[in-house]
C-alpha cells in the first residue's frame, strides 16, 4: 500500500497481469487530491500499470476501486470509455486538425455535454494553463511546451476521478521542462482527484509527488513519502535516483559494517545486523595520496568516470569499494582528475549512516 488505508474515497488498487516477461503486481493506493510518484528501471512495468488503470490492458487478478467504484476486479470490468480517467503521456496526441479549444471540448463532447457548454469549459481549462490566448490555435502552431499545458487542460477538462501522466514532461527541453513541471505542480494542487505520475526524472518525483512508489521488475521495492525515500533508500536503484552511494550490509556493535564483497566501513552509528549502509557523495573526498587525517575509511580506487553537475563534477570510482564522489570544480581541476587514474578517497566514519534492512 502506498498510503494509510482510507474509507474508500480516491485510489484502492492491486494491479496483478502479466506482460512480456514482467509479472506484474502493484500496489497502489491514494485519496483524493494526493499525487503519487512511480519511478522505476525500465521495463519494470510502469507504463503497464498505467495502461490497466486506464482499462487498456485487463487485470487477470487484484482490484481497481476508485471512489468505492469498481473498476476491474478481474472479472467484471470497465471498458475505458466507462472509466472516469484523465491520460496525458510524453506524446501530447493532440489532432492536428483541431484548435487548441476543440481537442480540449473533444472530451466532454464525447462524453455528452452539450457544444457550448464543453467550449466553455475548455476556455476555462485553458486559461488555467495559461494560455487563454491561444484558443484558435493549431496544434503545429504551439510550442511543445504550450502542446503539453493543452495535453493537461484536455485529460482535465472531463472532471476525472484519476488523472494519469505518463512522462508528461520528457519530450520537452529542460528550461520548458522546468517551467512546465511549476505549471503542472500549480494545477494539481488545484485537482481534487487522484494523480498517478510515471516519470524517469527524480526532480518531478520530489516536486511534485506526495507519494513515492518504485517498482522495479513487476515489484513494489520501496514507498514512501519524497522525504522518508531521500532518507533511507532501500534498493540500489533507487539508491542511485537519490543520488547516494548504497551498500547492502551485515553491521556490528562495534561500527564495522561488512558489505557483501569484503568491504569494510567504519561508522561511528552501528546498526547491528542486515542494514543499508549509505554515504553522500559530497562526503567522499579524493587525494593523490595516501590521506593522514581523521577519516576512517580511504581506499586507493580508480577513476572511471568523471560528469559534470553545475558547479560540481560527480567522479564515479571503481576498484575494492565501488563509490561515487562529488568534488567542486576547483578540485578536479587543483588534483588534474582523469578517467583512468588512481586516487585515494576518504570517508569520515561520521559520513556513514546505517540503518535496518
Ligand atoms: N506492447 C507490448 N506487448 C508485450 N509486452 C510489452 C509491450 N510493451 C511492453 N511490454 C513488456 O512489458 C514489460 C513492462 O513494460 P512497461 O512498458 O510497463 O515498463 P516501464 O516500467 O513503463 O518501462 P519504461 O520506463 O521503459 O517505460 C516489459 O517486459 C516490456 O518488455
Amino acid at each position: 500500500m502506498t498510503a494509510p488505508q482510507h474509507d474508500g474515497e480516491g485510489l484502492d488498487a492491486r494491479i496483478r497481469l502479466q506482460r512480456g516477461a514482467v509479472e506484474l503486481d502493484v500496489s497502489l493506493s491514494a485519496r483524493p487530491g494526493q499525487v503519487i510518484g512511480v519511478l522505476g528501471p525500465n521495463g519494470g512495468g510502469k507504463t503497464t500499470s498505467v495502461l490497466a488503470l486506464a482499462g487498456v490492458l485487463p487485470l487477470a487478478d487484484g482490484h481497481i476501486r476508485v471512489d468505492g467504484d469498481v473498476w476491474d476486479d478481474g472479472h467484471r470490468r470497465l471498458v475505458p470509455e466507462q472509466r472516469a480517467v484523465g491520460l496525458m503521456l510524453a506524446d501530447s496526441l493532440l489532432f492536428p486538425h483541431l484548435r487548441a479549444l476543440d481537442n480540449i471540448a473533444y472530451g466532454p463532447r464525447s462524453r455528452g455535454v452539450d457544444r457550448r457548454r464543453a467550449r466553455d469549459r475548455a476556455r476555462d481549462e485553458l486559461a488555467r494553463v495559461g494560455l487563454a490566448d491561444r484558443a484558435t490555435a493549431k496544434p503545429a502552431e504551439l510550442s511543445s511546451g504550450q502542446q503539453a499545458r493543452v495535453a493537461l487542460a484536455r485529460a482535465l477538462a472531463t472532471d476525472p476521478a484519476l488523472l494519469l501522466l505518463d512522462e508528461p514532461l520528457s519530450a520537452l527541453d529542460p528550461d520548458t521542462r522546468a517551467r512546465t513541471r511549476s505549471d503542472l505542480a500549480v494545477r494539481l494542487t488545484a485537482y481534487a482527484g487522484v494523480t498517478v505520475l510515471v516519470t524517469h526524472d527524480p526532480l518531478d518525483a520530489l516536486t511534485l509527488a506526495d507519494h513515492l512508489v518504485f517498482v522495479e521488475d513487476g515489484r513494489v521495492t520501496q514507498t514512501g513519502s519524497p522525504a522518508e525515500v531521500l532518507r533511507e533508500p532501500r534498493s540500489p536503484y533507487v539508491g542511485t535516483v537519490v543520488g547516494l552511494n548504497l551498500y547492502a550490509a551485515q553491521g556490528d556493535s562495534h561500527g564495522h559494517v561488512h558489505t557483501g564483497d569484503g568491504g569494510l566501513l567504519v561508522t561511528t552509528a552501528p546498526t547491528e545486523g542486515s542494514v543499508w549502509a549509505t554515504i553522500a557523495p559530497s562526503a567522499v573526498s579524493l587525494h593523490r595520496h595516501e590521506p593522514e587525517g581523521s577519516a576512517r575509511n580511504t581506499w586507493p580506487l580508480r577513476i572511471a568516470s568523471v560528469t559534470m553537475q553545475g558547479q560540481s563534477a560527480r567522479v564515479g570510482l571503481v576498484g575494492a569499494f565501488p563509490l561515487t564522489a562529488e568534488v567542486t570544480l576547483e578540485s578536479v581541476t587543483a588534483l588534474g582528475l582523469q578517467v583512468g587514474q588512481q586516487v585515494w578517497a576518504a570517508v569520515k566514519a561520521t559520513e556513514v549512516r546505517t540503518y535496518p534492512r
